[in-house]
């Protein structure tokens, strides 16, 4: 079988890539023609992962229709934003794989978004997966979650390879709500290196920071140790000690004065930030550090303040 890949920025460009190095064949769709050409002519992504030749048993086409043409499912690995409007033009039939680490505009989970417009097989793959390493062959694991055991089962099968190690899940909220929040987690840990605080003030967030992420995954009824796993604590490890992550970098940058932007490439946190401050804020939840990042990204406070904000707070039990 053919895996169908939508979106060809760097974790599209990887997976295909990977798979195609054990000879798995997939399709690439691309939502601009002209970078569906670049792909065809070059064989290799200059713009979202250099370095990384595309296999012959990648194909690559910007025909949305051609792509998913005769397919069973598909991974859907363009960023959040993208996710309504791709989702809108895929027929219902399609099981779709969520690979996005962000939400819907409207602060819900982007399998809650699929399921309301009447996608009946939902999944969500995710895990610490950097492109970068990925594309490169590096050994990896990660989780595919759907309340339809037989269909994370086939989308098991098919992913798998001597270098990517796929494992399964019933707890869709736990799996997906763990890549979306680390990615805030990132940016204060990236916040914290920019600002050059330290080993102790970079465990202090990880740490904090995971309690954080396992109080809101519980708080949309997932399970509570899901957090532990790959797509929470492993995803959080992967993230925020990298140099690959945008996420990070960006905080970096914004504590140096310099903007966010990562060259053109998503960073997911940033907008999550603001949706989840403002659900904590709705709700009267405690999200200490996804509200301080939230209004150092918005330019409410800086850096300094928000570290402030943070350590200020009354002192409890831990
Ligand atoms: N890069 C990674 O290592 C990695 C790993 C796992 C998950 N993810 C997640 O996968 C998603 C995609 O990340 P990426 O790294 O591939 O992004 P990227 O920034 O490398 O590339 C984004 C791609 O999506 C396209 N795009 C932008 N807006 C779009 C839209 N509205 N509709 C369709 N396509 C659109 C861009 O043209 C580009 O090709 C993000 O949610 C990210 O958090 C990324
Ligand atoms: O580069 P980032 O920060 O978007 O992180 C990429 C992946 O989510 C890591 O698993």
């Amino acid at each position: 079988m053919t895996v169908c890949v939508l979106g060809a920025g760097g974790w599209g460009t990887a997976l295909a890539a990977m798979l195609g190095q054990h000879g798995q064949p997939s399709v690439l769709w691309a939502r601009r023609p002209e970078v569906a050409t670049r792909l065809q002519q070059e064989r290799e992504n200059r713009d979202y992962l250099p370095g990384v030749p595309l296999p012959a048993a990648v194909g690559v086409t910007a025909d949305l229709t051609a792509a998913t043409a005769g397919q069973d499912w598909a991974l859907l690995m363009v960023p959040s934003v993208g996710i309504p409007e791709l989702l809108t033009a895929l027929p219902r039939t399609l099981g779709v794989v969520l690979c996005a680490k962000g939400l819907a505009p409207d602060g819900d989970r982007l399998t809650t978004l699929a399921a309301r417009l009447g996608f009946g097989r939902v999944a969500v793959l995710s895990g610490p997966n950097h492109a970068e390493e990925i594309g490169r062959g590096l050994p990896a694991a990660t989780v595919v979650a759907s309340a339809d055991a037989g269909f994370a089962a086939g989308v098991q099968a098919a992913l798998m390879t001597p270098s990517f190690r796929v494992y399964t899940s019933g707890d869709v909220a736990g799996v997906e709500l763990g890549g979306v929040l680390k990615n805030v987690i990132a940016l204060a840990a990236g916040l914290i290196d920019g600002l050059a605080l330290g080993d102790n003030a970079k465990a202090a967030i990880i740490t904090r920071g995971l309690l954080e992420m396992g109080r809101y995954l519980s708080s949309q009824g997932a399970d509570a140790a899901t957090v532990y796993g790959l797509s929470g604590l492993g995803d959080l490890v992967a993230t925020a000690g990298s140099l690959h992550s945008r996420n990070r970098a960006a905080g970096e940058a914004i504590a140096r004065g310099q903007s966010p932007a990562q060259g053109g490439k998503v960073v997911e946190g940033i907008r999550t930030a603001g949706l989840l401050e403002h659900w904590a804020t709705e709700h009267g939840q405690d999200l200490p550090i996804v509200r301080a990042v939230a209004q150092v990204v918005s330019g409410e406070l800086t850096p300094q303040q928000g570290v402030a904000d943070l350590m200020g707070r009354r002192g409890r039990a831990e």
